[in-house]
């Protein structure tokens, strides 16, 4: 059976039948996995609109992210969290770290992390039995929300969870609640708001600064710390979150050839990481085995975070 793919959202049909166009002639998805019509709140997937007191902190959380991710914001944290010297410790034990946060950011999951982290691995190792690369890519694509602990400066929400977005270039209007994008700083700066900014056609992804959070945070501890994943898992963990790419096909004329190959696995990663949010729960003890066999294979027993 072919999964169904994409939601109809207000990202509207073209990057719907632009998913199902790369589904269908390529990377088939044949595993059976059922796509929920609701999330474990009743809602549909991703509906920023709906009034809740839940969405309320969720909008509330993009006010602040959208105000203070700025180009100068981002190039700050990314020295200083690039320098890797807050802790080392194994794969592992930041999995299991995770298990003390909650992401206010998220419309559809309120569980602690690890669940989200195994329901997404578990789900993709069903359907891609042969490509244990991107099971673990799924067990540690939101490690780096570590940074909302104090032991790594405590970082307030906005900063680290969300979806992202490049900065040093025009904001696109398909991301989530755009409006509050007028509120910052680089919103009227002439370098920074036209639809190439700072940087050239084609210049590759990897040259463009993604607003801060755990995925950037999370690709430079894989990078640094030597890991063999091959780089289409490295791709899905610093734009996991970037829907506006993913979903909604903006920011394409950054994107270099290899940035092309790599999206096609980041948009079957999206449906795994989304879609299997739910309260079933996973049996941590019986699957961990497994995943140490991975993390053994592609990272060094102890990183530095
Ligand atoms: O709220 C979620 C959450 O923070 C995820 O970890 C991130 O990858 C998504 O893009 C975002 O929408
Ligand atoms: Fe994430
Ligand atoms: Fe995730």
């Amino acid at each position: 059976m072919t999964i169904l793919i994409g939601q109809p959202d207000h990202f509207g049909v073209e990057a719907e039948q632009e998913t199902r166009g790369i589904n269908e002639k390529e990377l088939v998805l044949d595993g059976g996995f059922v796509v929920p019509q609701t999330n474990s709140f009743g809602h549909s997937f991703r509906d920023y609109d709906v009034t809740s007191e839940r969405q309320e902190k969720v909008e509330n959380l993009y006010r602040k992210n959208h105000i203070y991710q700025t180009y100068d914001f981002v190039k700050k944290m990314r020295q200083e969290y690039g320098k890797l010297n807050k802790a080392e410790m194994s794969i592992w034990e930041c999995c299991e770290l995770l298990n003390q946060v909650v992401d206010e950011s998220d419309p559809d999951l309120d569980e602690p992390q690890i669940e989200h982290l195994l329901q997404t691995a578990e789900a993709i190792r069903k359907d891609y039995p042969n490509e244990d690369w991107l099971h673990l890519t799924g067990l540690i694509h939101d490690l780096g929300k570590v940074l909302t602990l104090p032991q790594f400066g405590g970082l307030p929400q906005w900063a680290v969870v969300g979806d992202t977005f490049p900065v040093g270039c025009a904001f696109d209007k398909s991301i989530v609640h755009h409006k509050y994008f007028k509120e910052n700083p680089d919103y009227n700066h002439p370098a920074y708001n036209t639809s190439y900014g700072v940087y050239s056609d084609k210049c590759g992804l990897d040259n463009v600064m993604m607003s801060f959070g755990h995925d950037d945070y999370m690709y430079l501890v894989a990078k640094e710390n030597k890991t063999t994943l091959p780089s289409a898992g490295l791709f899905i963990i610093r734009y996991h979150s970037f829907y506006a790419l993913h979903r909604a096909g903006a920011y394409k004329h950054l994107m270099n050839d290899e940035d092309v190959e790599n999206l096609k696995w980041l948009k079957i990663f999206n449906k795994y990481d989304l879609y299997s949010k739910s309260k079933v729960r996973i049996d941590v003890d019986k699957v961990k085995p497994y995943y140490l066999s991975l993390i053994e294979k592609y990272f060094p027993a102890k990183l530095k975070w």
